[in-house]
């Protein structure tokens, strides 16, 4: 199996590390547009094998997408990230333009290939992968909502002073403000949370949850990466091995959910041939107008990529 990330920065980096530390796949190919970075954060990766103990074989380029003929599987990292102060859909004057040349690259190379986005504003960046690749939207798709309830789990394993492992949970929506947790879809150890948390702690934690990605930028002056990384990962382990795995997947809804042409988060099983299946729950009324809402914070977005052409 072969597996490219474009973009060899924090997230990108990361990711290629997850995937070779863990053995996802024998080929993993790093390109970025800087100068040596591909090359030199590969090489890291690759001397780093001897002492974990892995074979998967890292490289890297600038810029040459020769190199990633033939992928099963490509990640899109590249693009700018956020600063203090900056909401996602802040960076999409010049993501999307990135996103857009490299989706062009990867499928003249690769043209079988799974795409899976990571740039921000994460719904819409899907939404321009998709429209440039002209690929089934089964195998064009976004990372998010592995790594928003990555941060719910998370923050419920410390609530509760458990461990994260035992922390099952769902969420759809965009990747932004407007997020729809579902504490009705979060078990603990097969025990519904609601049992075990009171009501404001767990608002409380779900209101953090929605701004977990900014309270890491007002931190670091940049946004997250070990996560986000290792969320990405996780799509594609489940990808090339056909885990048929179930995760909250950014994808295009055609009258799933009730919605048409929007791209969302929504609970997917992930298998060879990328999205396998949409799985629809059956929301109560106020999961629905938060579905909405957020479909309509999305929308917004995508009416202002369809502008810049
Ligand atoms: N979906 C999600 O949940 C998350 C999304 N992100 C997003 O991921 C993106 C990357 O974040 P970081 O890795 O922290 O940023 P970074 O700045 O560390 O890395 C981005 C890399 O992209 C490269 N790049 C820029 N234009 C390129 C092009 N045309 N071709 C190839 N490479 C190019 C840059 O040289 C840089 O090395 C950002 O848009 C960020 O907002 C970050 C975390 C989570
Ligand atoms: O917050 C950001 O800008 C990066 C991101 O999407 C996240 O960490 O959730």
């Amino acid at each position: 199996m072969k597996v490219t990330v474009v973009g060899a920065g924090n997230v990108g980096a990361t990711c290629a590390d997850v995937l070779a530390y863990r053995e996802i796949a024998n080929e993993i190919v790093l390109i970025d547009i800087k100068e040596g970075l591909a090359e030199g954060k590969s090489l890291d990766i690759w001397q780093k094998a001897p002492i974990d103990l892995y074979d998967s074989r890292t490289v890297g380029a600038t810029n040459d997408y020769k190199r990633t003929a033939g992928s099963d599987v490509v990640v899109i990292t590249s693009g700018l990230p956020r600063k203090p102060g900056m909401s996602r859909d802040d960076l999409i004057n010049t993501n999307a333009g990135i996103v857009k040349s490299v989706t062009e690259n990867i499928v003249r190379n690769s043209p079988d290939a799974i795409i899976i986005v990571v740039s921000n504003p994460l719904d819409v960046m899907t939404y321009q992968a998709h429209i440039t690749s002209r690929l089934p939207r089964t195998k064009v798709m976004g990372m998010a909502g592995i790594l928003d309830t990555a941060r719910y789990r998370a923050f419920l394993a410390e609530a509760l002073n458990i461990s994260p492992k035992d922390i099952q949970a769902m969420l759809l929506g965009g990747h932004g403000d407007t997020m729809v947790p579902l504490p009705r879809y979060t078990t603990v150890a097969g025990i519904p949370v609601t049992e075990l948390i009171d009501k404001d702690k767990l608002t409380a934690i779900l209101e953090r949850t929605k701004v977990g990605g900014g309270e890491l930028v007002k931190l670091m002056g940049t946004s997250a990466w070990y996560a986000p990384g290792s969320a990405a990962a996780q799509m594609v382990e489940a990808i090339v091995r056909d885990q048929r795995r179930i995760f909250p997947v950014c994808v295009k809804l055609e009258g799933e959910y009730g919605i048409k042409d929007c791209y969302l988060g929504v609970p997917v099983i992930l298998g060879k041939n990328g999205v396998e299946r949409i799985i629809e729950l059956d929301l109560d009324k106020e999961e629905k107008a938060l579905m909405e809402a957020s479909r309509k914070a999305v929308r917004e977005v995508m009416d202002v990529l369809d502008k810049l052409g």
